[in-house]
């Protein structure tokens, strides 16, 4: 392991107030990604300034928000990561987070098995990784209607992705959508399937990664009402009969 960062180095996580501990929890998080990914396809992302920003930096985006202070300061709260993948944004999250549980949940069970390495490697006790799809998984009473906010950055389109998020919710709850620019154009469908699922988008913030890496935009989706029994529909078929486009029935 890479003994100390420069201070160029720790600019990067500055202002999500890393510390030591957590920083060499991102090192060995780092190290082992690039390790794994020899094997599995995780990330197209290996370059170390460009994982610690495009992957950790991003992920903790989050935290800036008032709205995440609702989520760390709710009795009981706990977070849902729907299409974790290789875990973002769930484990940054839940290593500056060590109070919060976290579900970390993705249908492919071969990121789940690089996922449970590094959470035993970091000593995390606040993860756990469950296995299957958001469609199936929301119809578990344990984790429908349960969690202070849901996470999610690329895996569908808005409209898609809020009925694969918004069943996890409490009423009172955020779902964060990790977006870019090109999300505008998902806007208004997104909305007609907030208000299908009980939910209202409550507002778009756009930040930039540093050193120039991009443009992000977080859709914040607040929970008003509990999502109506018949939501998700069955795997498969929010991607094929999208909430909000006047293709479901
Ligand atoms: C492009 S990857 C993004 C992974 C991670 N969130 C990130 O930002 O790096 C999309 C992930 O979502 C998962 N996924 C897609 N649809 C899903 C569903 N319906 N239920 C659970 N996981 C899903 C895929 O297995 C994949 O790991």
């Amino acid at each position: 392991m890479r003994e100390a960062a420069s201070a160029g180095e720790r600019a990067w996580l500055a202002e999500f107030a890393v510390d030591d501990e957590r920083w060499r929890k991102f090192e060995v998080y780092y190290e082992r990604l690039v390790a794994w990914n020899q094997q599995l396809n995780l990330t197209s992302i290996t370059e170390r300034r460009e994982v610690f920003i495009k992957h950790f930096a991003d992920s903790l985006a989050v935290v800036r928000l008032p709205e995440w202070r609702f989520v760390v300061h709710a009795p009981g709260a706990g977070v849902m990561d729907v299409g974790t993948g290789a875990g973002f944004p769930g484990l940054p999250l839940a290593i500056c987070h060590p109070d919060i549980p976290f579900v970390l949940a993705d249908a492919q069970a071969k990121r789940l098995r690089f996922l449970a390495d590094v959470v035993a490697a970091l000593g995390l006790h606040n993860v756990r990784l469950v296995h299957g799809r958001a469609e199936d998984l929301a119809r578990d009473p344990a984790m429908r209607g349960r969690f202070a906010a849901v996470t999610a950055r690329a895996v569908a389109r808005l409209n898609v992705l809020l009925e694969l998020t918004v069943p996890f919710c409490r009423v009172g709850g955020f779902v964060f959508a990790y977006k870019g620019p090109g999300v505008e154009e998902e806007l208004a469908e997104g909305e007609r399937a907030a208000g299908v699922l009980g939910a209202k988008l409550a507002r778009i913030v756009p930040w930039e990664l540093p050193e120039g890496m991009g443009s992000r935009r977080m859709v914040v989706t607040v929970q008003e009402r509990p999502v109506p029994a018949k939501y998700p529909r069955k795997a498969g078929t929010p991607q094929r009969a999208p909430l909000g486009t006047g293709m479901h029935a």
